[in-house]
């Protein structure tokens, strides 16, 4: 029983394997649907033209060749010479019309491409912004495979375009390299046709498993690759300029940046030599050996006056004509073998993504009032860790914040404070326990909805290469700019004047690329973030949550900012997160979070009077403001120092 498992085990696999070259072969051909498909069906005919074109070529030139002795014994006025004169004119209509053609091919092979990118491009958007936390985005396979899937996108040959475009081109050099054996079978009988097609398919298949192992030897590569394209652009950013120079870098930077590029060329390179070496050596012995039998052969028949002229020229030319159609076919070969790599990668990031995707809600989502949190924001029991890592964050957090006031939440560097920022914007679910708005279960509310009720600074908020107007409105992208709140928010919060004084305006673009563009102080910036998030107030949202908000603010600018704070947020539910007790003391509650629990609670005079670790704390910063430093110990510095 055992021998005869083993032949149909193989067979199968066989089968399996076949299935899934021609499978994803299939795929990559009908990523065509999503481009300019008038374009891909005028250039699978042109394709299909032009694979048949060098077989008239080489007919004619035959047929030419075979009329030659008739044409010389019979003279000018002959049928002979007619036929001739014939076979030399479709034999240069073909020649022209291939050349005038390819360049047409040319266009709709970037016709395609480019369509097709275009629609991939935002297909991979949206499947990774459909992913609605963070732990899509740090998952190794999603971006493993993201990184594959973009990293061909709008080349020229390569990518799931080039992939599709390439599909069809090569069309053509298999329509030319089976019309080549058929013609070589017609001339000299069909085991020379045989012969052809073997060498020219033995070639093939060398060639196209000199790419698999390459394209795998890559894949294994793949991170070195990421290091490499880290290091190259981080070595060449404007970004980093500062850092690079001061540190002296430069050299650290070009050393690292030419490991990582040999990590990964190296072994690619030496695949490739190995393969070249022992691979082509043996496909090209092998094909010298058939083809040189066949015409052998085919050549003792000539000469015994069994083959006439024509066919010998035939098969000559059509043999001549298939085996360099064996080697490598340039922007085909490239862009199918990019074609697939790019179809893997998206299979491999639609699995990846799978596994964070929300199960189908089984019961219908609970609708949120337009003003809720109307009574509270509680967390229940909340624990959480990071995906991947045992430590818990938070551990059982119990807190009620109540609406339409502000509570501040202090406490040391990790000890869960953005943490709980994330957890409020559903960026992760809890590993444990809630998060209620009004009693509802936050989880059972539409994300979206949710999102809306929700502003939010984070400590590295984005800091877009655009107007100062996009940069505010950015807060509500919803609805069309409101020019007249952009200007209320960018006054409160402080920003309209700093960029008065400096003869800005809303307009400014804030990128020192464009025309009239220029860069922002830490602290200016950190207001574009505060005026965001008013912003969204504006248009709806009831909770706000700063994390850090003026971390980067000189005192002065604090203060003012504090001073109006309770009028700002007018009557929203405000979570305030900072380091700095000068700013929470006015909090309407101030907790103190500590290994994710919390630890005190209170008002600032009521958590004084108790003596704990926030009068601990606050009594050291205190201190240190009066030394003339700030709350790390170092001299503080003034906004515009930063
Ligand atoms: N994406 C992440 N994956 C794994 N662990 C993380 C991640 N982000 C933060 N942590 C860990 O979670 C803990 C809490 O981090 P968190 O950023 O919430 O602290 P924090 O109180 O805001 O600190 P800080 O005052 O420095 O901003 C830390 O131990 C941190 O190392």
């Amino acid at each position: 029983m055992g021998a005869g498992v083993g032949p149909e085990l193989s067979r199968v696999r066989w089968i399996q394997a076949w299935r899934r070259l021609v499978t994803a072969r299939w795929r990559v051909a009908r990523f065509t649907r999503h481009g300019n498909r008038p374009a891909a069906a005028a250039m699978l005919a042109l394709n299909v033209v032009l694979g048949l074109l060098p077989a008239v070529f080489i007919v004619a030139t035959s047929v030419l060749i075979g009329r030659v002795p008739a044409a010389v014994r019979d003279g000018l006025d002959s049928a002979a010479w007619d036929s001739l004169v014939t076979a030399f004119a479709v034999a240069g209509a073909a020649l022209l019309t291939m050349q005038a053609l390819s360049p047409v091919e040319q266009a709709l092979f970037s016709v395609v491409r480019q369509s097709v990118d275009a629609t991939m491009r935002d297909r991979l958007m949206e499947r990774t912004l459909a992913a609605s936390g963070m732990a899509a985005m740090e998952d190794q396979r999603v971006l493993d495979a993201l990184a594959r899937a973009t990293s061909d996108l709008d080349k020229e040959d390569e990518g799931p375009g080039a992939g599709a475009a390439a599909s069809i081109a090569v069309v053509r050099n298999w329509t030319a390299l089976l019309s080549m054996a058929t013609l070589a079978g017609v001339a000299a009988g069909w085991w020379a046709g045989a012969g052809v097609a073997l060498v020219a398919g033995a070639l093939r298949w060398r060639q196209r498993r000199q790419m698999r192992v390459a394209e795998a030897a890559f894949t294994a590569a793949a991170r070195d690759l990421r290091g490499w394209e880290y290091f190259r652009d981080l070595s060449t950013g404007a970004a980093v300029a500062k850092e690079t120079r001061v540190f002296g870098l430069t050299s650290w930077l070009a050393d690292r940046t030419s490991a990582f590029y040999a990590a990964y060329t190296v072994p690619l390179q030496r695949i490739y030599e190995d393969t070249q070496r022992r691979e082509a050596f043996a496909a090209l012995a092998s094909g010298i050996a058939i083809l040189g039998t066949v015409a052998a052969v085919v050549g003792a028949q000539a000469a015994a006056g069994a083959l006439s002229l024509t066919a010998f020229a035939l098969f000559l030319q059509a043999a001549a004509a298939a085996i360099p159609l064996g080697d490598f076919w340039g922007r085909p070969d490239i862009g199918s073998q990019s074609g697939l790599r790019h179809h893997r990668a998206i299979t491999d990031l639609d699995n990846a993504l799978a596994s964070h995707r929300a199960p189908a809600a089984t019961e219908p989502t609970t609708a949120l009032a337009p003003d809720a949190p109307s009574r509270s924001l509680d967390l229940v029991g909340l624990r959480f860790r990071y995906p991947g890592s045992e430590e818990l964050v938070l551990d059982g957090l119990d807190l009620t914040l109540q609406a339409g006031r502000t509570t501040a939440i202090v406490g040391v560097n990790g000890a869960g404070k953005t943490t709980l920022v994330k957890l409020l914007g559903r960026l992760y679910e809890p590993t444990a326990g809630r998060i209620e708005v009004d009693g509802v279960d936050v989880s059972t509310v539409d994300i979206a909805a949710w999102r809306r009720h929700l502003s939010v600074v984070f400590q590295d908020f984005l800091r877009y290469e655009l107007s100062v107007r996009e940069n505010i409105a950015a807060g509500f992208p919803k609805a069309p700019v409101d020019d007249a709140v952009v200007a209320q928010v960018a006054h409160e919060a402080g920003v309209l004047d700093a960029l008065r004084e400096r003869g800005l305006g809303l307009d400014t673009p804030l990128a020192r690329v464009y025309t009239g563009g220029t860069d922002l102080s830490g602290g200016q910036w950190q207001r574009i973030a505060i005026a965001r998030s008013l912003y969204a107030l504006h248009h709806g949202a009831r909770v706000l949550v700063l994390d850090e908000p003026t971390s980067a603010l000189d005192v002065r600018a604090e203060a003012q900012f504090f001073d109006r704070f309770v009028d700002l947020t007018r009557g929203a539910t405000t979570v305030l997160i900072s380091h700095r007790f000068s700013s929470v003391r006015r909090a309407d509650d101030i907790v103190v979070l500590d290994r994710g629990r919390v630890r005190e609670r209170g008002s600032h005079g009521a958590l004084m009077a108790a003596g704990g670790e926030y009068a601990r704390l606050f009594g050291l910063q205190a201190a240190r403001f009066r030394a003339g430093l700030d709350a790390e110990g170092a001299p503080r510095p003034t906004e515009e120092d930063r």
